[in-house]
């Protein structure tokens, strides 16, 4: 096992570090501290390595678009209709950042820090905890949150996201993390397959806000619970806005906290994805552009699928779509796993 320090760059003045972590077999994860981003997920191959991850070259690539690539989301992933929820017995307005919606934790969430850090090894596994306070004053939640985003790589190939919140006040929270992948030897995922333990899917208004509406998903491009291949799917959605997924799924976690694996079929790398949360977001990456100077090549769509363990989002509207709560004073963790396997 072994931990790594390196400076990146420099961003506003700041050092950007770039802390790696690589278990007994060689295989390496590697993260920023601005955005507590997860930049490469980087496994052997005969010739070298691969990157599964999508990454960028320079910390303003990172905060230059509106696509939070592989960057931690909080204190709430989603859409928050009009910025507004109830809380307490009061109505809360933060600021908005979407039109009069609030996207990803508004315009100052969990993206937007630079994370201080600490590291730990033990014998099966590495680890790196970004840590920081985030004041009310500076993304405009309620309380002041103790963040710690803590990610573990271990023998077993896994990488688990641990986030913890304590909050000086009641507030609310429900982060995730934006990794965008791409396990293929090409630059789109269109010849992966994704299965997903999910029986419904949300459906959204023009400004992709749940309406409350669960949709069987029996019979429509969004049935991928014996497993799907992109391509067809997302042929299949031409004809929407959107011309691709991006869509929130109601998953059910198997007894292993299994909602998801995500397989491409020519290299056949897997990534199997843990969650114990009620939703996954799927986004294919459908409105990327050339002007995006991504590693492996300038951006264009589905050059990475985005999947998002959260609650269901805009859950602080919709009571019956589960609990994002922090009372105050009462730490909360919540983890999603990400395991890869070479089939
Ligand atoms: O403006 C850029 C894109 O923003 C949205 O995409 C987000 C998507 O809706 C979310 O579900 C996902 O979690 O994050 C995406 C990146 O922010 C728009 O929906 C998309 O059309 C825009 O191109």
């Amino acid at each position: 096992m072994d931990i790594q320090t390196s400076h990146f760059d420099t961003y506003q003045h700041q050092p950007i570090d770039q802390i790696t972590l690589t278990n007994d077999h060689g295989i390496s994860a590697a993260f920023l501290t601005l955005g507590a981003t997860w930049q490469q997920f980087l496994v052997p191959t005969p010739t070298g390595s691969k990157n599964l991850l999508l990454s960028f070259p320079h910390s303003t690539d990172y905060l230059n678009n509106p696509f939070y690539v592989c960057m931690a989301i909080g204190r709430i992933g989603g859409r928050l209709k009009n910025g507004q929820f109830p809380l307490a017995g009061q109505s809360i307005t933060v600021p908005q950042n979407e039109g009069h919606n609030t996207l990803h934790g508004g315009p100052h969430g969990f993206h937007q820090f630079i994370w201080d850090y600490t590291t730990e090894t033990k014998q099966d596994s590495v680890s790196i905890c970004f840590k920081r306070l985030i004041k009310s004053s500076e993304d405009g939640f309620p309380g002041d949150l103790t963040m710690n985003i803590c990610y573990t790589l271990d023998n077993d190939n896994q990488v688990t996201l641990t986030f913890t919140g304590d909050s000086s006040q009641t507030t609310v929270f429900n982060p995730t993390s934006h990794a965008y992948f791409n396990l293929s030897d090409t630059n789109h995922i269109l010849n992966h397959s994704l299965a997903l333990n999910s029986p419904q899917y949300l459906a959204v208004d023009a400004e992709k806000i749940p309406t409350g509406q669960l949709i069987d998903v029996q019979n429509t491009p969004f049935d991928f619970n014996n497993g799907q291949l992109l391509q067809p799917a997302i042929d299949a959605l031409q004809s929407t806005t959107e011309k691709g997924l991006d869509d929130i799924f109601n998953v059910q976690p198997d007894r292993s906290d299994r909602i998801a694996v995500l397989k491409d079929q020519d290299s056949q790398r897997q990534i199997t994805i843990k969650s114990k949360r009620n939703g996954l977001v799927v986004y294919t990456a459908n409105s990327f552009t050339p002007d995006l100077p991504f590693e492996n090549g300038v951006g264009h769509p589905y050059q990475g699928i985005a999947l998002e363990p959260q609650t269901l989002p805009d859950t602080p509207n919709h009571p019956d779509f589960g609990d994002v709560t922090l009372p105050a004073n009462q730490s909360k963790t919540y983890q999603i796993q990400y395991c890869y396997q070479q089939l």
